[in-house]
């Protein structure tokens, strides 16, 4: 090989060697249940933290995998460790293993270390004794120093101490797991006949099967490899049905949660992973991941995880590791859209969602309330944000729909406010933009009308500008027409309604009319509002509203003063 550069140099690295598997079945598979889950927390998960948790911490999370309805937990390395092992005396000592509950305990294949892990369990009703040993090559020959024959050695010795020690504990309903460590750096012949030797120790049976644990202590390769692997183990191993295939994924590549799918697909039975995805180096997979990846194709995940907020408070306090906004799933921000197109089809079809219909939300894979999450924090405006934001936020919070012209309008005050603000605009601030810019009461203000309802609408209004009140009359076939009348008249504009749209803000005898306009003075458009407990008062303060943006005062002013009063 030529030198290789100390710099970024890809020639370092060799590809993951191809799985000799001609007719892959897992491509053309789909996942139809939940697998049996199991946690590493409280020890893969523990092992990785620069301060591994307080027996008060190990309680605590010991608990919410409880409650999420985890039924295999893995609760330590007792052997390694006087915290790990008071912590399994303390469950045990303490009957805090609810009866559907096995607690599983990790161990290397030593002797010394058996003795005492079967010590920490002493009385337990049930259990699952985990044994590993490494088994690739790198592993093999630069830390065990050891060819094949000898690692399977390794192997068998563990499997045999195991099945030694857990007969001196016969009131215990043992179930035996081993894991090939560094499965996935592993030749696959090899990892099969180190199983099949550890079997042929264990004898396992259908009714009373051992675990296979097959890890990808490092993910090291793309996630359809593991699944090649999967494959090629399941469809090779002799005497399958007596043997739970489990997989332990870890996130080198960012492909834990995808990885574990494969497998699955592949013919895997069971997952270890950690809530949140704590764990060695980029983390184990994370179990709230894959189990909402099941929920969200209709698969029960068998867990619940209705109240991610707990989970991630308690996660969060007894990991010391923060979780990022954008975390799957159940991240601060993934139900939040910015964008403006993103919030117009989310408000759009949110609309149209049924509640007896699936779920057919463009950008929400899930319906955020599944997981607590109201829709407070589904739509936020920026500068990123359209109209359909601002939109949906003023109907969510104030009950304010706006005619699509009247949206259009807003839109360009809006996104000059959040450029100015270089953040977030809250849906008080854009409700605050939009009355400041269409709700002109003032200078020209409405004092009161008649309307004779005839032939025709005869409208007598009284506005006030300056001190003075003056009286304006005019006719239509409407109250607003019948304004528009009278406005021509006295002063001469020309004016008229392209646009109008009216609804009820709250309900009773509390509503009040909220109304919009939009008028063609002399040839320009320009909208107005109002609200008013009253309808036609609601109508022509809106118009009165618009004509002040386009200058009412300087139009009554130039208009003979004949008809006005003064007050
Ligand atoms: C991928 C994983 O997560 S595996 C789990 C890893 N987790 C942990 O190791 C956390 C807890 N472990 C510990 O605290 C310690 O390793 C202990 C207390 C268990 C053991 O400590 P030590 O006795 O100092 O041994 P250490 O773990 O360093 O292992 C070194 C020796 O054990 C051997 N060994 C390591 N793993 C295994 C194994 N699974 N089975 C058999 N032998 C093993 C090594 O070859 C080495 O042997 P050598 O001393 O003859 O060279
Ligand atoms: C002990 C084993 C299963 C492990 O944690 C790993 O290989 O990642
Ligand atoms: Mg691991």
């Amino acid at each position: 090989m030529a030198s290789l550069s100390r710099a970024f140099d890809h020639r370092k690295y060799v590809p993951a060697e191809p799985v000799p598997l001609t007719h892959r079945q897992w491509p053309s598979r789909t996942l139809s249940r939940a697998p049996i889950w199991a946690s590493v927390d409280l020890r893969d998960g523990n092992q990785a933290l620069l301060e591994p948790m307080t027996v008060e911490q190990k309680k605590r999370l010991w608990a919410l995998l409880v409650k999420v309805g985890l039924k295999e937990i893995e609760v330590g390395f007792p052997a390694a460790s006087q915290h790990d092992y008071d912590f399994v005396r303390w469950l045990i000592e303490d009957n805090q293993i609810p009866e559907d509950v096995h607690i599983q305990v990790l161990v290397q294949a030593r002797e010394h270390l058996i003795e005492r892990t079967f010590a920490a369990l002493e009385g337990v009703e049930r259990a699952i004794v985990h044994v590993y040993n490494s088994t690739s090559k790198v592993q093999r020959e630069r830390v065990f120093e050891q060819d094949r024959e000898g690692i399977i050695t390794i192997a068998e010795q563990g499997a045999r101490w195991v099945q030694e020690y857990a007969a001196r504990y016969p009131d215990t309903q043992w179930t035996f797991q081993y894991s090939p460590e560094s499965f996935t750096s592993t030749e696959v012949d090899f990892s099969v006949a180190i199983c099949e030797a550890v079997m042929s120790i264990w004898q396992p049976t259908p009714e009373k099967p051992c675990i296979l644990n097959l890890p990808a202590t490092v993910e090291v390769g793309p996630v359809n490899h593991f699944a090649d692997q999967i494959e090629y183990f399941i469809t090779h191993l002799s005497n399958r049905d007596s043997a739970i295939i489990s997989l332990h994924t870890h996130n080198d590549r960012g492909g834990a949660a995808a990885a574990a799918e494969l497998g699955l697909l592949a013919g895997a039975d069971r997952v270890e992973g950690t809530l949140l995805g704590n764990g060695e180096r980029t983390g184990n997979m994370d179990i709230v991941t894959l189990a909402m990846n099941l929920y969200s194709q209709g698969i029960d995940p068998q867990l619940d995880l209705s109240n991610p907020d707990e989970i991630i408070q308690v996660c969060t306090e007894c990991t010391g590791l923060p979780v990022h906004p954008r975390h799957p799933w159940i991240g601060e921000l993934v139900y939040t859209a910015f964008s403006g197109s993103h919030q117009d089809a989310i408000r759009k079809c949110l609309h149209k969602q049924q509640a007896d219909e699936a779920w057919q939300v463009a950008y929400l894979p899930i319906d955020p309330q599944d997981l607590g999450r109201d829709f407070q924090a589904v739509i936020r405006v920026n500068s990123q944000s359209g109209k359909g934001g601002m939109a949906f936020l003023l109907e969510r919070d104030f009950g304010i729909s706006l005619p699509r012209w009247m949206t259009l309008e807003l839109a360009p005050h809006v996104q000059q406010a959040s450029e100015q603000v270089t953040g977030e605009l809250s849906s008080q601030t854009i409700r605050d933009i939009l009355l400041d810019t269409f709700m002109c009461a003032a200078p020209v203000t409405l004092k009161g009308y008649r309307l004779d309802r005839d032939d025709a609408e005869c409208l007598s209004v009284t506005l006030r500008h300056d001190q003075a009140s003056m009286t304006l009359s005019g006719q239509g076939n409407g109250a607003i027409s019948a304004f528009m009348d009278a406005w021509q008249r006295h002063t001469g504009q020309r004016v008229n309604v392209v646009d109008y749209g009216e609804h009820a803000l709250g309900e009773g005898s509390d509503a009040v009319a909220i109304a919009f306009v939009q008028l063609n003075v002399d040839g320009t458009r320009i909208s107005g509002m109002a609200e008013d407990g009253d309808t036609v008062s609601a109508s022509l303060k809106a118009v009165l509203s618009a004509l002040n943006r386009a200058g009412a005062a300087q139009a009554l002013n130039e208009i003979a003063t004949g008809e006005a009063v003064q007050a």
